[in-house]
């Protein structure tokens, strides 16, 4: 009997070693057409429950405005999400497989959910091609991937990303010269080259101009569908222009979810929020 013979006998035929275990997570599973699951989901600071045992379904495609007052927990979740912040107690799912409670931020970010913060966070001193560029998957050394030509297939990705943010005009321009809402759209560009599944965007058109929020609320409409996208916004008119289901949030809890207009005529919402951010807006 040969010694790796030896060595089989001795070992158990179910055990798997965990070398031989991919760390790589399983497939986004979309076979029940929900793409996150959070259920459950309670997370305390210092005894305050800043989200309160709730539950969020966001389907395959879908875009899906969370609204509610300030300290409604919104962020919280967001942070939850990416892996930032662990719960308490609940469950939360990408897919039907990918579980997000045993993942860190970075591996969460490369199973497919991107995250879009409310300030724009470019490299100002490049071009916008640079910025895209240096976004890609598989850029792991990243300045040395300046001076390497890019392939056929990379450099097309960057051009139909520049053609989806609207920025192709300014492809050899510093993104430090850019307005305000370029620099936010140049930015979800760099997330969409990483080709997320699920885009969380955090309040996209604070700052903005009316003609760039109104094209910011038609770029994220185009990307929902092949993405789906949940956006955190507190300016009513941006959300009623681009929501088909929105949430809203209270006290770290659901207090109704539905369309706009259904939403906009719940007594409980107009009470704790929009009575309040119809006159602010
Ligand atoms: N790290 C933390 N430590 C203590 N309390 C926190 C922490 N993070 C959030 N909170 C509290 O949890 C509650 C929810 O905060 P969160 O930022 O999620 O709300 P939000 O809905 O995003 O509010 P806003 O619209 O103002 O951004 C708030 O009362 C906040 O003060």
């Amino acid at each position: 009997m040969t010694a790796i013979e030896k060595f089989r006998e001795f070992w158990p035929r179910d055990q798997v070693f965990d070398f031989l275990i991919p760390d790589t997570p399983p497939d986004l599973d979309l076979t029940h057409g929900i793409i996150l699951y959070l259920e459950g989901i309670t997370v305390s600071f210092g005894g305050f429950k800043a989200v309160n045992d709730l539950n969020l379904y966001i389907g395959d495609g879908e875009l899906r405005c969370i609204i509610g007052p300030n300290g409604a927990g919104k962020t919280t979740i967001m942070d939850i999400i990416t892996g930032k912040t662990r719960p308490d107690s609940g469950s939360a799912w990408f897919g039907q497989q990918i579980n997000l409670l045993k993942m860190n931020e970075p591996e969460i970010a490369r199973a497919g959910i991107g995250r879009k913060f409310q300030k724009p966070t470019v490299f100002e001193s490049h071009t916008v091609h640079d910025n895209l560029e240096l976004a890609m998957v598989g850029n792991k050394q990243v300045w040395p991937t300046l001076t390497a030509r890019l392939n056929t297939a990379q450099q097309d990705r960057i051009e139909a990303v520049l053609t989806t943010i609207g920025l192709k005009e300014k492809i050899r321009a510093r993104a430090g010269s850019l307005s305000h809402g370029q620099k936010q759209w140049l930015e979800i560009g760099m997330l969409l080259m990483q080709r997320p599944k699920l885009l969380l965007v955090d309040e996209p058109v604070a700052g903005m101009t009316q003609q760039e929020t109104e094209r910011t609320a038609e770029l994220l409409v185009s990307l929902a569908g092949t993405h789906s996208v949940v956006v955190v916004e507190h300016d009513m008119d941006f959300v009623r222009s681009i929501a088909r289901k929105v949430t809203v949030l209270h006290q770290g809890s659901v207090l109704a979810e539905g369309r706009m207009d259904e939403v906009q005529n719940n007594p409980a919402v107009i009470e704790v929020y929009l009575g309040e951010a119809q006159c602010s807006a």
